[in-house]
């Protein structure tokens, strides 16, 4: 992938009572290859609905999204999602989940090397064979991000992933999704709550408002790597982004 290109995107959805909602509104960024992207913002504000648009298992109303010039019209295998429960199939092992896709998209005669590449990078040497339920929630992450990876699409989405984490587990995540973004400079977009993930790991963050869901503003990070969560430098960068947010103000 070249560049990802978000234009004039609107996306109305009805509630139950069929009252509209302006789910987003006026939508525009564009995404550079290699870029690592965090989209935060209140709950509500139409982040996953963005990336169900990007992946293409949605189509908005107005506007367009276009991969290199291509409009997106489908899902596509060159785009990857991990969801926040990260989905793994129980009745197969870490190996057989990690496998699936590859299976589906190529047959019998996949690139085992490749899986075993990922199980290594994953650091789930040694539970190669157990079910998703024997292992912790990060490492059922760590694979349900393997299974997306290995099937190298140029663009990986990811629906917070670490949401359901505790906060040791969601740093340990956070770090392996760093390592795998290093090593293959696979494009991600993040959608997240947590600013720290947010400024951690992106390059870039769309900081959204809802009803309707805008963009409010898109920052760029200016912490180089490795990035300490506890510098003056990070939470000087973390104050900026949380007035943006308008974070711990309340109205009389
Ligand atoms: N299929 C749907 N039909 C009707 N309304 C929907 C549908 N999907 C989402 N919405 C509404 O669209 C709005 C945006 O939802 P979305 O899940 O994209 O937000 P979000 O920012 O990802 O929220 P959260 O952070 O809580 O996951 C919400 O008001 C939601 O109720």
């Amino acid at each position: 992938m070249v560049q990802l290109t978000v234009q004039n995107v609107n996306r109305v959805l009805h509630d139950n009572a069929g009252q509209r909602i302006n789910v987003l509104e006026d939508i525009n960024f564009n995404v550079n290859s290699g870029e690592f992207i965090s989209i935060i913002g209140p709950s509500g504000c139409g982040k996953t609905t963005l990336l169900r648009l990007i992946s293409g298992l949605d189509q908005p109303e107005e506007g367009q999204l276009t991969v290199d010039g291509k409009p997106i019209t489908h899902p596509d295998v060159s785009r990857g999602y991990v969801f926040q429960h990260g989905s793994l199939f129980p009745w197969e092992t870490i190996k057989e989940n990690i496998s699936s896709g590859l299976k589906a998209v190529y047959g019998r005669h996949y690139d085992k090397k490749l899986v075993d590449h990922y199980i290594d990078l994953m650091g789930l040497k040694g539970f190669e064979s157990a079910y998703p339920h024997q292992v912790s929630g990060g490492m059922a992450q760590r694979a349900a991000l393997a299974r997306s990876i290995v099937l190298r699409p140029e663009l990986l989405l990811l629906d917070e992933p670490m949401g359901a984490l505790d906060a040791f587990t969601r740093a340990d995540v956070q770090n392996v999704i760093q390592r795998v973004w290093k090593q293959t400079r696979t494009t991600m977009i993040l959608v997240t709550h947590d600013i720290d993930e947010a400024i951690y790991l992106g390059t870039r963050i769309i900081v959204m408002t809802p009803r309707p869901g805008r963009i409010k503003e898109i920052v760029t990070n200016p912490l180089t790597f490795p990035r300490d969560r506890t510098s003056d430098d990070f939470l000087k960068f973390r104050r900026t982004i949380q007035d943006k947010l308008n974070f711990g103000v309340t109205e009389n």
